[in-house]
């Protein structure tokens, strides 16, 4: 295997780790407080010991699977603001509080744009969740008929793929007649996902796509850009959580995904351990911070010209090319097709370019969103005088 890797700024890697409590503000939205919270939202919700801060943990502040084991018992509601290409909020509820409860606002909770992530525990006795999360979806339904609807039957890495499929048959029917029964059309989705392996990385994916206004354009793009550069299989990454936003339209097999999201792993460690030393001395201050933190992220500073290529044993060529200060695009294509670099830089260099048009218009939008409500807001004052 030969791994090869290149940024046109002069950095022989780019990517480095960072640190990052609240995954600070971005450029692309305005960051006063009162507009952050209209961000997307995602209502991870279950009963005790379900896995919600298990995968909150380790799909946004990268904590190892197995560290789990020592995560204390949610207290009460947790959120974390997520920077990335789109600015979303996670929220973990605890799982012992019943959000219906008149201590809660419940248009607060649900009457945003977003998802609720209801998380049930195959390997337990699932009756109670089952019970839980129909109540739950009926209430939240009547409140906001905006949400998605998620099911994560999850912890399913100790199941054999019978039983799994026999489980997923069984919530998903009930779940469906529960809902006849209340007369409600939801169509919620339902998902296999442990955090032990890419699944609750791929669930996520799944999650976040249905949230994004530009995803048709964005497959559009890449769909593009494989049958134009002899491309098999691309996905466009961010590269923080390793979510995947878009795919072009091959189907997508785990194990492809499997090994594009580690390549983004392997570019990582790669770079950690090559940063230059300058940078080294300016982290260390953060080096500390990061261990107190729980909330380290990775972060692709200057990645707009990171690149990187793996080539496999049996031929195939893994590409990473970053797009943007979050976004990397990763692709699976064969050796001969990536002979023609011209052409696959070209046709990179007009997707990166219509990515930031695409972005570009969002943000425009957002500011004149957020124009109007300034105005508004001074119009209603001035009335008041
Ligand atoms: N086998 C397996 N165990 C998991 C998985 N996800 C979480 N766990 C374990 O489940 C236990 C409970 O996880 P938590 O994340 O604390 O559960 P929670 O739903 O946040 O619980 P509360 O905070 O009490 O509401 C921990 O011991 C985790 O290690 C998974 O995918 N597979």
């Amino acid at each position: 295997m030969s791994v090869s890797y290149s940024s046109s700024d002069g950095d022989e890697f780019s990517l480095h780790t960072a640190t990052n409590v609240d995954h600070g503000p971005t450029d692309e939205l305005p960051d006063d407080d009162s507009f952050q919270d209209h961000r997307p939202r995602l209502l991870i919700m279950g009963l005790r010991r379900s896995g919600k801060s298990s995968i909150r943990r380790v799909v946004f502040h990268k904590l190892p699977a197995n560290e789990t084991l020592y995560l204390r018992s949610t207290q009460r509601l947790e959120k974390d603001n997520i920077t990335s290409f789109v600015n979303f909020q996670v929220w973990d509820f605890p799982g012992q509080e019943f959000p219906f409860n008149p201590v809660f606002d419940v248009q607060e909770i649900f009457g945003e744009y977003g998802a609720l992530i209801f998380v049930i525990d195959a390997q337990d006795d699932y009756g109670e969740a089952l019970a839980r999360l129909h109540e739950i979806m009926i209430h939240a339904y009547r409140i906001n008929s905006e949400l998605a609807f998620e099911v994560f039957i999850h912890k399913v890495d100790a199941l054999s793929d019978d039983y799994k499929l026999d489980t997923q048959r069984n919530i998903h029917q009930r779940t469906m007649d529960a809902l006849s029964d209340a007369e409600l059309e939801i169509e919620p989705r339902f998902h296999l996902t442990s955090i032990y392996d890419h699944s609750i990385f791929e669930a996520f994916s799944k999650v976040i796509q249905k949230l994004i206004p530009q995803l048709p354009t964005l497959e559009n793009l890449l769909n593009s850009l494989c049958a134009t550069s002899g491309i098999d299989k691309a996905f466009l990454f961010d590269v923080n959580s390793k979510i995947y936003i878009a795919t072009d339209r091959a189907p997508v097999d785990m194990q492809t995904y499997e090994i594009c999201s580690d390549m983004i792993d392997v570019i990582m460690d790669v770079s950690e351990i090559y940063r230059p030393v300058n940078e080294d001395a300016q982290n260390i201050g953060g080096a500390a911070g990061a261990a107190e933190s729980t909330n380290s992220s990775v972060m692709m500073d200057r990645a707009d010209d990171t690149a990187a290529t793996i080539q496999l044993t049996n031929g195939v060529v893994l590409a990473l090319k970053g797009v943007n200060r979050f976004l990397a695009l990763v692709c699976i294509l064969r050796a001969e097709n990536y002979g023609k670099h011209g052409l696959l830089e070209y046709n990179f260099q007009c997707f990166k370019q219509a990515i930031a048009e695409v972005f570009e218009v969002k943000r425009m939008s957002t500011e004149r969103l957020k124009q109007e409500n300034l105005r508004m807001v001074a119009e209603a004052s001035t009335a008041q005088v």
